[in-house]
């Protein structure tokens, strides 16, 4: 089945005279790991909030998994997001107010069919959480304090952890490595390219950095087209 599945989609913000997104054709299968790269402006953001259903592009079509994203309430995209994706942010959005446990536990309270899944593979929702932070190397003694007092790249590896429970289909990742030295950059795409092998997610990457690229079969780059002064 085809993971992401897009056919001349546009879209233009308001005020813009040229579409900022216009891609007539783009087919993502399963299990697949794909970059978009651009620069600056190009469209990344705007392409991703399309992709989790948080935007609806001005024309076009849009399939994920099959569904069709524009037969869907606002209300119903919701969940097929958080039973279906798990993201990276480039900030990574950790609650600092959570425990470390508690932010990679967050996605199983806003899926029933995640927190299912955590529970058939490793007997409960902590127990998974509890596996998927030690194989991304979070000492144990760390699982049960604040987000806050962990280093950024610990930090990163958390994220990841949230991102890869409950097994979701499809894991956008959106400039994640930003914040990482260059050594750590090297060992998170290798680890996040096997957790998603792991569990046979899709990935898709966004980064403005296209050296990222030797990390990848597949790749769309985004270029932002010039728009008219006079608008
Ligand atoms: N909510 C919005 N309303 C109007 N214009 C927007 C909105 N969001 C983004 N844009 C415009 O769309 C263009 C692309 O923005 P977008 O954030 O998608 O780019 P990006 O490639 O993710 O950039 P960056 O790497 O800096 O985050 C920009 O010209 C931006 O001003």
């Amino acid at each position: 089945m085809s993971a992401i599945s897009i056919d001349a989609l546009q879209h233009r913000w308001p005020g813009q005279s040229t579409p900022i997104l216009s891609i007539d054709n783009l087919h993502i299968n399963e299990g697949d790991r794909f970059f978009i790269q651009g620069a600056s402006g190009s469209g990344k953001s705007t392409l991703l909030n399309i992709l989790a259903g948080v935007l609806t592009p001005s024309t076009g079509q849009l399939s994920i998994l099959g569904q069709n994203f524009s037969q869907l309430s606002a209300s119903a995209r919701d969940q097929f997001r958080a039973d279906n994706i798990g993201y990276i942010f480039q900030q990574f959005n950790l609650l600092p107010y959570l425990s470390v446990i508690e932010n990679v536990l967050l996605p199983c309270h806003a899926s029933k069919a995640r927190a299912q899944k955590a529970t058939d593979q490793y007997g409960s929702p902590s127990k998974a959480a509890e596996y998927a932070l030690d194989s991304l190397n979070i000492p144990k003694p760390l699982f049960h304090t604040s987000v806050m007092r962990l280093s950024v790249g610990q930090q990163q590896r958390v994220a990841a952890a949230r991102a890869l429970i409950g097994n979701p289909k499809i894991i956008i990742a959106d400039e994640p490595t930003s914040a990482l030295d260059q050594e750590n950059v090297g060992h998170f795409m290798e680890t996040l390219q096997q957790k998603c092998s792991d569990i046979q997610a899709t990935l898709l990457f966004v980064s403005h950095d296209k050296q990222l690229s030797r990390f990848f079969d597949q790749q769309l780059s985004l270029t932002a087209p010039k728009q008219d002064a006079a608008l």
